[in-house]
């Protein structure tokens, strides 16, 4: 293949499906950041070397967002969950690393980039920048608004090429292009991902539990979030099922085909440890078939190559809710089943998992010493008969150590970086 082509068609894995990208004309392949996770497994085949930053400094600078003693455990559980989930989807991930805000972010140099980058920044700018990432409160902390600078910094410290988020991060980044270049770094390129809508419709919400799917879920709870969720026949305007399936499902089966058709992307060592998902298409479907829905009431399968032949059918009211309901439920359900295999069988994992999230309902382990008693003899020269002193009244507490009802399961906190 001639190396233009090649790199056209590198640029086309790494742009698909986007939002949008700005100053894309330079891109050449390296460094992403944050994850919507078919993007970066396309970054990754591209031959891009992606660097997923855990950005545990941010997370408090934005309102305490991750308390700071849960911040280091929960990066570390998003590192496993989605080393499992590429390894699951067959992606080579020797070219992909991750990287603790906190390790390079406390050094000398970038503070004080940070204190330059402080005097040519607005407070106007750094503000406006921040407004629909920082959480907004009544009273702003000065910490929103040195949020912003400290994520063009990281473009520099992390030396990446380009900067990958979702389309929510746009006032950011264009901040980032305006004042990186003023301290004299390179301004570099933004890659932006859509949002993907909660499974209820709307935005996907970390306070409400069932707007969204967890990576650890259950069957029995994919089963009721999926029951749950808003689907009416022919509207596919509000319907947070083909959201999804826009958005995860359908780009997972489409990397899964292109793996299978020997389009691999493999690394030099080409080792793959765990056979990769199969696309959520039925044996019988025709070739290049990306989805299938099966009907519970009579009616054959359908079959589909884009995701816009299934909202066309879906609109068409030739889909019933109920059919694609369930088609969509155990498409989740096989997608999550080796995540959760994965978890089970690695300690380590679980026990990150535990501190990262613990359970809020846990009562805290109250032991209280037994006080001793003791006895006070009477001052010298009281004679024989003196009483002895009266035993401790807030003394012996006994046997109310309670043991911690153990965690049953993790609270849906904080979003998985998707
Ligand atoms: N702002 C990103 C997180 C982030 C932080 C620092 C960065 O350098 C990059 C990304 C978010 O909202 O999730």
């Amino acid at each position: 293949m001639a190396l233009e082509e090649e790199v056209e068609k590198k640029y086309n894995l790494i742009t698909r499906r986007l939002d949008e990208v700005l100053g894309g004309d330079i891109i050449k392949a390296h460094i992403g950041y944050y994850v919507p996770l078919t993007k970066i497994a396309d970054f990754l085949r591209a031959g891009v070397e992606v660097k997923v930053l855990l950005a545990d400094v941010h997370a408090f600078l934005d309102n305490l967002k991750a308390p700071l003693d849960l911040v280091t455990h929960r990066t570390k559980y998003y590192e496993f969950v989605l080393r499992a989930i590429f390894t699951s989807l067959g992606i080579p991930t020797s070219k992909l690393t991750f990287v603790q805000g906190s390790d390079y972010q406390l050094s000398r140099e970038y503070n004080l980039d940070n204190y330059k980058l402080c005097t040519l920044a607005t407070e106007h700018d750094a503000k406006k920048a921040g407004s629909e990432v920082v959480k907004q409160v009544e009273s702003p902390l000065l910490s929103g608004l040195i949020y912003p600078g400290l994520q063009a910094l990281d473009e520099q410290y992390l030396g990446v090429d380009f900067q990958f988020g979702g389309v929510d991060q746009r006032k950011i980044f264009t901040y980032v292009e305006l004042y990186l270049p003023r301290l004299g770094y390179a301004k570099r390129v933004h890659v932006m991902n859509t949002m993907v809508p909660g499974l209820m419709g709307g935005k996907m919400s970390s306070s409400d539990p069932d707007s969204k799917i967890d990576f650890l879920d259950p069957p029995e709870i994919v089963k009721r979030k999926i029951k749950k969720a808003f689907c009416e026949e022919g509207n596919v305007t509000e319907n947070g099922l083909l959201a999804f399936a826009k958005a995860v499902l359908i780009p997972i089966s489409e990397l899964c085909l292109e793996r299978r058709q020997g389009d691999t992307g493999e690394d030099e060592e080409g080792k793959e440890s765990v056979k990769p998902q199969k696309p959520f298409v039925t044996d019988d479907a025709p070739e290049g078939s990306v989805f299938t829905i099966t009907r519970e009431k009579g009616g054959g399968p359908s079959h589909y190559r884009t995701y816009q032949e299934l909202e066309d059918d879906f609109a068409a009211k030739k889909i019933h809710p109920g059919d694609l309901r369930a088609n969509i439920r155990d498409a989740i359900i096989s997608l999550l089943e080796p995540i959760r295999a994965a978890f089970l069988a690695n300690e380590e994992w679980q026990q990150v998992e535990e501190l990262a999230y613990p359970d809020p309902n846990a009562k805290k382990e109250v032991k209280k010493k037994k006080k001793e008693k003791v006895y006070h003899p009477p001052p010298p020269g009281k004679g024989k008969n003196a009483k002895p002193a009266p035993a401790p009244v807030d003394g012996v507490a006994a046997d109310e150590t309670r043991v911690s009802d153990p965690p049953t399961s993790r609270p849906d906190g904080e979003a998985v970086p998707a």
